[in-house]
């Protein structure tokens, strides 16, 4: 074997009903004293009972999906003027991702409570989308110190993005297999994160409140996101990146419907990830695995449905070709990725 794996430095706490008074905990071993709550006004019901418990000096609701970068602009002029020295994120991807974009020119901490599967709370990767160009980058200084994971409050998260977010988790598994940085350790970290997330997914589906199925969902999305953080964006997170700042699509969403497509289109040359995905799955093959997965879960299938014009795909053609990694297993042509583009956008079965 010849490669180097790097582990990020993180505090992983898991706390089931209690986790007002686990981030007072972490906020105290920070030796903090000023926290900047950074959290949508529609999550206010769950982000109350935390604020309650910390010393907040400013409340930030100022939220917006891919972060676009006049919100990042706010929120980081907000930050400087409150004297801040801590950033507690509660909420979903949107909101984690604010946090690391002021967390990336102030070098403030974050405490990341999440409340969907979204996963990154546990990457050192940000976002940033300026016009219709979404943009990503790794840098240390945005991973989150801690991350509190508190199942209850992800009781709330309605039924379909439940699953919308769960296979952004899947999503995250799937391509860690073929990523640029991709190393058996990230290898295995996804194949036990598929493994949770085909336990836990059917539970929360058909009861989002169920506390047992949202820890074991919370559990492979954790593992999910820490594949991702080091195997990088391979061509899965590089297409939704693309349609998601080109279209404004719904981000979860447009990841599970892509996912199959992707993995149709590669693990005829990936036989390493096909049998680690299967055996994962306690499927034959991958793509049945998901399949079936996803016929359980009745996820989103036409990316027609959140708002892709048809125009689009001949559109996001140029950039994709420009954005797909070169180690791709199947090597990507026009022809090949309109054609996945245009199946996704009808929904049409993957090839
Ligand atoms: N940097 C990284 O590693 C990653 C970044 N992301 C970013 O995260 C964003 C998407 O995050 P998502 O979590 O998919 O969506 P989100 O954070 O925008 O939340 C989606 C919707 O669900 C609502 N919601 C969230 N938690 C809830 C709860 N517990 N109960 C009821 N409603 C709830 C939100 O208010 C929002 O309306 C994108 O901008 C994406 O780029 C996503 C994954 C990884
Ligand atoms: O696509 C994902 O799920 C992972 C990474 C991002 O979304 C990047 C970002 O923070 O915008």
């Amino acid at each position: 074997m010849n490669f180097t794996h790097e582990t990020l430095p993180q505090r992983v706490v898991f706390a089931a009903g209690s986790a007002a008074e686990a981030v007072a905990a972490e906020v105290a071993a920070l030796k903090c004293s000023r926290v900047m709550l950074i959290a949508s006004g529609r999550e206010a019901g769950l982000v109350d009972p935390i604020a309650k418990k910390l010393p907040v000096v400013l409340r930030h609701e100022d939220v917006v999906m891919h972060v676009p970068v006049e919100v990042a602009v706010r929120a980081r002029e907000a930050a400087e003027t409150s004297g801040a020295d801590v950033l507690v994120s509660v909420g979903g991807g949107s909101t984690t991702g604010l946090a690391k974009a002021v967390a990336m020119t102030t070098g403030l901490p974050i405490i990341a409570v999440p409340t969907t599967y979204a996963g990154s709370e546990a990457t050192s990767v940000w976002g940033l989308t300026e016009g219709e160009t979404k943009t990503t980058g790794v840098d240390n200084k945005v991973l989150p110190a801690s991350i509190v994971y508190d199942a209850s409050l992800l009781t709330s998260l309605p039924g379909k993005m439940t699953v919308a977010s769960g296979l952004n988790a899947m999503a995250h598994c799937v391509d860690s297999m073929w990523g640029p940085r991709s190393d058996p350790i990230d290898r295995a970290l996804a194949q036990e994160g598929i493994r949770g997330l085909a336990e836990g997914l059917p539970v929360v589906a058909a009861d989002p409140a169920s506390m047992a199925g949202i820890e074991q969902t919370l559990y492979g999305a954790y593992l999910a996101a820490v594949a991702f953080a080091s195997a990088g964006s391979g061509m899965h997170h590089k297409i939704c990146h693309v349609l998601g700042g080109m279209f404004n699509l719904p981000h979860a969403q447009t990841h599970a419907v892509v996912l199959p497509y992707v993995l149709a289109f590669n693990s005829p040359n990936a036989a390493d990830a096909d049998v680690r995905i299967a055996t994962a799955f306690g499927s034959p093959t991958a793509t049945a695995g998901l399949a079936a997965l996803r016929k359980t879960l009745d996820a989103p299938r036409a990316l027609k449905d959140f708002g892709m014009p048809e125009s689009g795909i001949e559109k996001a053609v140029a950039p994709l070709l420009r954005a797909i990694p070169v180690n791709n297993p199947t090597p990507v042509t026009h022809e090949n990725v309109t054609a996945l583009l245009r199946a996704a956008w009808e929904g049409s079965e993957p090839a």
